[in-house]
């Protein structure tokens, strides 16, 4: 196999938690015995509720956030292990991230030929002429016309700030870009271009993508494997086009069940009650005070991961291969 863009093995994240601005003595478990793998030129897609910890997983990915425990490898160096300046080298030149919010993901007082420029002028990529070359090919790349160098970014509509963010992520040819929700602050209308520049540029540059999104339709559109998260846990991970009727986890299949227009029962399988404290994760599986198919067992140790039929997951009872929605919302009742 080749070796993977980024990886990640047991990386666990944990914050002091806050009430009112003023740190508490509780702990919050962001991100708990997190183990993924992003090959060359795939694009993995992360889902789950809000605050289950996607983000945590992407900033841990692109080194912003260091693990409380576990090994981030980057193109096969162990991120945390490394130097300072190395592993900020490494960071900067290998990974790109694209923020949710180009508004303020940008520099507003820097024109955005600066912008372009500053990875290249950081990284004293080429001559000060080959610098200002690569602009024009960035601007190129994402479709905007070499005028918007000149222009600030207060200047430009949302999309084409994001096309600016894009460009400035690529900047550098990293092999892998994070798209952390790359399209919900903007209007719907240009969505749908952000995501097809995507799409085009990671077949055209062979990039890893890891791409984080609530909206699941999206997730499966622009992936090749999903990982779904819950309560801080990659719970599942598959192939996009077996998901979901081929998922194996029952909160992957409640997940889904509840995107319109993704499955033919007009009633999703439901789930009942509230996600656990993120400060207080119950014993055992997280999912389990919400499973209809939990038992003791569940209460008592977390599943170990198993595979089948390529889908990674924890649980000791998994829905049974080829069970439809419907079957599962007999069980569920
Ligand atoms: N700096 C921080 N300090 C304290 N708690 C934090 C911090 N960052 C994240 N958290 C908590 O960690 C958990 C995971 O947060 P994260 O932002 O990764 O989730 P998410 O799935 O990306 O959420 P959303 O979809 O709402 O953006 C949440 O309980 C969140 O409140």
């Amino acid at each position: 196999m080749p070796e993977a863009q980024a990886e990640l093995r047991g990386v666990h994240v944990v914050h002091k938690a806050r009430s009112g601005g003023l740190f508490t003595r509780d702990r919050v478990y962001a991100l708990t015995g997190a183990d993924l793998a992003v090959a060359p030129g795939e694009t993995v897609g992360i889902v789950g509720e809000s605050g289950c910890g996607k983000s945590t997983l992407a900033r841990v990915l692109v080194g912003l956030q260091p693990p409380a425990q576990g090994t981030v490898r980057l193109r096969g160096q162990d991120l945390w292990a490394m130097k300072e300046g190395e592993r900020r080298k490494l960071i900067g030149t290998g990974v790109g991230m694209i923020f949710q919010d180009p508004a303020t993901a940008l520099n507003r007082r820097l024109p955005v030929g600066r912008i372009l420029r500053d990875p290249l002028d950081v990284h004293r990529r080429g001559t000060p002429a080959q610098r200002e070359e690569r602009v024009g090919e960035l601007l190129d790349l994402v479709g905007l016309p070499q005028s918007a160098a000149g222009a600030l970014p207060g200047q430009l509509s949302g999309g084409q700030r994001q096309r600016v963010a894009v460009a400035r992520a690529l900047a550098l040819e990293p092999g892998l870009v994070i798209a952390d929700e790359p399209t919900s602050a903007l209007d719907v209308s240009v969505r749908a271009q952000i995501l097809n520049l995507l799409l085009e540029l990671k077949a055209r540059l062979g990039l890893s993508l890891v791409f984080v999104s609530h909206d699941i339709q999206t997730v499966r559109r622009m992936s090749d494997r999903v990982v779904t998260m819950y309560l801080g846990r990659i719970v599942e991970q598959g192939p996009a086009d077996g998901v979901p009727g081929r998922a194996r986890h029952p909160y992957t299949r409640a997940l889904f069940s509840a995107t319109p227009g993704l499955i033919s029962p007009i009633t999703p399988i439901p789930l009942v009650g509230a996600v656990p404290s993120a400060t207080r994760p119950p014993s055992g599986c997280p999912f389990r005070t919400r499973c209809w198919r939990a038992d003791d067992t569940c209460a008592a140790e977390m599943p170990a991961v198993r595979e089948e039929d390529g889908h990674l997951f924890h649980c000791h009872h998994p829905v049974t291969a080829g069970a439809t929605d419907l079957d599962l919302i007999q069980e569920r009742a």
